[in-house]
């Protein structure tokens, strides 16, 4: 499955007679800007234009497979690494679909190596993410069940169609598993301990009203308008000082991200030990099943 995530960089966000521009602080020249250029390979797409638009692109339901969580995993990277790029939109390139979450395919009849590296991806996407010194938008612009709520939950401001029929949620248990500390961790921080042990335990996914009822998202607005809404809370967003946002939020998110990078090892072990069980693998299976059943 080709998947692709599409980057745009920000301009400068300030030109100063003519020939630099302010990013992240520093004066750079405008001949630098000037030489950075879209990039791609495979599965990755850098195109320049106002702001930076990171798009998950693996058809049908972008799914997060290894391929796609490492790839992700690097663009962030060099996104973070760029002083031009302050900012970074998270969106899907499909209509009606943000993320499907995790690929279950990755997790089904496949080694326990193979599940050790999928799960250190999958950690090293959430530690990317919620880590990120960047400003994080969700342009949540269809359904994100679990892995694709984390991602979701990861950013800064969450915007999602306002579409009753889209849903956002950890619906792990209705798959039979369990969503471990660290998406527990990232709940609580975003909607409070008693709407996650509650939305937990049932695997519950909130349509797009309900999401905004109990804070899991931030603001509602039709389908055409969440990536221009989420523009323009970027700049919002983009104008407070840079040193004082991301000290604020690390000083938010650092227990969080301690605790897994303390306990990332034993976390990887339970996963495999978990998803190479029998009965875990036979409940995935089946919801499997039924996903391919209800057509
Ligand atoms: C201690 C250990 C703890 C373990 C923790 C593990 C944490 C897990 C986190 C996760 O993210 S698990 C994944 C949870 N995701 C879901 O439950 C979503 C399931 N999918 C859907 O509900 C729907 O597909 C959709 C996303 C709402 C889209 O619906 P739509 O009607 O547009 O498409 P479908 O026809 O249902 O799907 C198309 C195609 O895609 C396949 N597919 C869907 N989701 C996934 C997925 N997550 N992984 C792999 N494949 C997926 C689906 O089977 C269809 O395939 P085909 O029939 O076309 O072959």
């Amino acid at each position: 499955m080709a998947a692709q995530a599409v980057l745009r960089s920000s301009a400068p966000a300030r030109l100063l007679s003519g020939s630099f521009y302010i990013r992240k602080g520093v004066l750079a020249s405008w001949q630098h800007y000037q030489s950075r250029r879209p990039f791609s390979n495979e599965k990755v797409l850098v195109e320049l234009d106002e702001s930076t638009v990171m798009k998950m692109k693996n058809p049908p339901v972008n799914s997060l497979s290894l391929d796609v969580l490492t790839e992700f995993s690097i663009s962030l990277e060099k996104l973070e690494i760029d002083r031009g790029c302050r900012g970074v939109i998270l969106t899907s390139a499909f209509p009606k679909i943000f993320s499907a979450g995790l690929d279950i395919t990755e997790m089904c009849g496949k080694s326990a190596e193979h599940y050790a590296a999928f799960w250190r991806a999958v950690q090293e996407m959430w530690l990317k993410l919620y880590g990120s010194n960047m400003v994080t938008i969700a342009a949540i612009n269809g359904s994100s069940p679990a892995g694709g709520c984390l991602m979701a939950m990861c950013c800064d401001y969450r915007i999602m169609a306002d579409n009753p029929k889209f849903a956002i949620g950890l619906n792990e248990t209705q798959l039979g598993i369990v969503a471990p500390f660290w998406f527990k961790e990232t709940m609580v921080n975003t909607v409070g301990n008693r709407v996650t042990e509650q939305s937990l335990q049932l695997g519950q996914m909130y349509p797009a009203p309900d999401a905004l009822k109990i804070g899991l998202v931030d603001k509602l607005v039709t389908e055409e308008k969440v990536q221009s809404t989420a523009v323009a809370a970027m700049s919002q967003w983009l104008a407070v000082p840079d040193h004082a946002r991301q000290i604020t939020k690390s000083i938010m998110r650092k227990p969080t991200i301690d605790n897994l990078v303390k306990h990332r090892e034993a976390d990887i072990n339970n996963f495999v030990s978990f998803i190479t069980k029998d009965s875990i693998q036979k409940s995935l299976q089946v919801y499997m099943d039924r996903l391919k059943q209800k057509k």
